[in-house]
C-alpha cells in the first residue's frame, strides 16, 4: 500500500516523476490536516448525522450542536476528498463513509478514529524518541478510559483481517482448542469458532484490557465458546499439550527478540502434538536492501511507531520463523493478507515426535 501523493493526471504524474512538486508536503500538510478533519468529523457525529438521508450543512449543525461556518468547511473538505456527495443542496454519504464511519455498520472504523485521537498525542514524540531512543510503554501508561477506547480500536482495526485469517489458517482437522494470545475483543477467535464449529477458544489478555473486551465479545453471541482469562503472556505458563491453535495477533510488535523466543518455546509446550502456532502482524524488512519492497511500507511505518510507544518494533517473516524453529516448530510458507496489505500469518506446527 502506497501512502503520500498519487498523479490523477498525466502532467501530475510528470511533475512527481521529474520532481517538480513538493511531494513532502503531500506527505505532510495535506495528510495530517485531512487526518484531523476526518477524525473530527466523525468525533462530533457528522457522518452519523447523515444516516437516514441528504441534510443541509446548517441541519447538520443543528443536530449534532456544532458550529454552522465551520461545519460547512469540513463538509466541503470531505466532499472534495470522496467522502461524501452532494445533491439537490444537500450532503448525503456515499458508499465509502456509509460503509466506514457510520458506528453500527458492521465495517466501522469509527471507534478506531477515535482512539487514534490518543495516537495522535503519543505520535508527538517522535522529535524526542529520535534523539533518545527511549520507549514509552503504552501498555503501562493507559488510564481505564483510554484502555476502553484502545480495547474498541483494535475491534475496528480487526474485522476484515479476522474473517480473511479465519479461512486461510490451516487449522488441525477437528481442532477443538484454540488460544488467543493478546486477543482483546477476541475477533480472530470469534471467527475462527464460526468456521470451525467444534473449537472453543481461550483468550488469554491482560486484566486492564478484560473489561472492554468481554463488553465487546458478549455482542457477538458466542456463548462460553469464547472466553477471557486474565494474565500475562510474558510471565505466566501456558500449560502442556493443551491446544490445538495458538494465535498471536497484532502482538509480538510489542515484544523484543528474547521475549518472542521464550513465547514461542512456552507456545510449543502448550500445543499438542501437529498443533499449529499463528503469528499474525505487518511485517519489516530483513535489511535496507529490501527497502523498496510494496509490502513492507506498512511494517517500515510501524516499526517506528511501535518502538516509540512500545518496547520493540515490527519483525520480518525470517526473525518469527527463526524463534518457531528454535522452539522446535516446523514453519510452513506465510500467508499474506489482502485485507491488510503488508501483513502476514506466519504459522508452524510442532511435530508429532
Ligand atoms: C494491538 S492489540 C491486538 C489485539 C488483537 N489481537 C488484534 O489483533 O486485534 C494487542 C493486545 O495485546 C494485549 N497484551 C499486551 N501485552 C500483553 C501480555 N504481556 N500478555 C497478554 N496480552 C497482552 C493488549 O492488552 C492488547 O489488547
Amino acid at each position: 500500500m502506497r501512502l503520500g501523493a498519487h498523479a490523477e493526471t498525466v502532467f501530475e504524474w510528470l511533475a512527481l516523476k521529474l520532481n517538480l512538486g513538493p511531494k513532502p508536503l503531500a506527505d505532510t500538510q495535506a495528510a495530517f490536516q485531512f487526518a484531523r478533519i476526518i477524525m473530527a468529523a466523525s468525533r462530533a457525529g457528522l457522518f452519523e448525522a447523515l444516516q437516514h438521508g441528504g441534510r443541509t450543512a446548517q441541519e447538520i449543525a443543528d443536530s449534532r450542536n456544532t458550529d454552522p461556518r465551520a461545519t460547512g468547511k469540513a463538509l466541503d473538505a470531505l466532499l472534495a476528498h470522496g467522502y461524501l456527495r452532494y445533491r439537490n443542496g444537500r450532503y448525503e454519504l456515499n458508499r465509502l463513509s456509509r460503509k466506514w464511519l457510520l458506528a453500527d455498520s458492521p465495517h466501522t472504523v469509527v471507534h478506531k478514529l477515535d482512539f487514534q485521537e490518543i495516537e495522535w498525542r503519543w505520535t508527538e514524540g517522535f522529535d524526542q524518541w529520535l534523539y533518545d531512543g527511549a520507549a514509552r510503554d503504552m501498555h503501562r501508561a493507559l488510564t481505564p478510559e483510554e484502555w476502553r477506547r484502545y480495547q474498541w480500536g483494535m475491534r475496528d482495526f480487526s474485522t476484515a483481517p479476522a474473517t480473511e485469517v479465519a479461512w486461510r489458517a490451516r487449522l488441525p482437522k477437528a481442532a477443538r482448542t484454540l488460544l488467543d494470545i493478546g486477543g482483546s475483543h477476541g475477533f480472530y477467535a470469534v471467527q475462527l469458532c464460526r468456521r470451525h464449529p467444534g473449537l472453543q477458544a481461550t483468550i488469554l489478555e491482560l486484566p486492564e484490557a478484560i473489561p472492554t473486551a468481554a463488553e465487546i465479545l458478549a455482542r457477538e453471541g458466542m456463548g462460553d465458546r469464547v472466553s477471557h482469562v486474565a494474565g500475562d503472556a510474558l510471565a505466566d505458563d501456558l500449560g502442556h499439550e493443551t491446544y490445538d491453535a495458538v494465535l498471536i495477533a497484532n502482538l509480538i510488535h510489542h515484544f523484543n527478540a528474547e521475549q518472542n523466543l521464550r513465547l514461542a518455546q512456552k507456545v510449543t509446550r502448550a500445543l499438542k502434538p501437529s498443533g499449529v502456532f499463528m503469528v499474525m502482524d505487518a511485517i519489516r524488512i530483513t535489511s535496507p536492501a529490501e527497502a523498496n519492497r510494496p509490502d513492507r511500507r506498512l511494517g517500515a511505518v510501524l516499526d517506528v511507531y511501535f518502538a516509540l510507544t512500545s518496547t520493540s518494533g515490527t519483525w520480518s517473516v525470517e526473525a518469527v520463523q527463526n524463534w518457531q524453529m528454535a522452539a522446535g516448530l516446523r514453519p510452513s510458507r506465510p500467508v499474506w493478507l489482502k485485507t491488510m496489505p503488508g501483513a502476514a500469518l506466519i504459522s508452524a506446527v510442532r511435530p508429532t515426535e
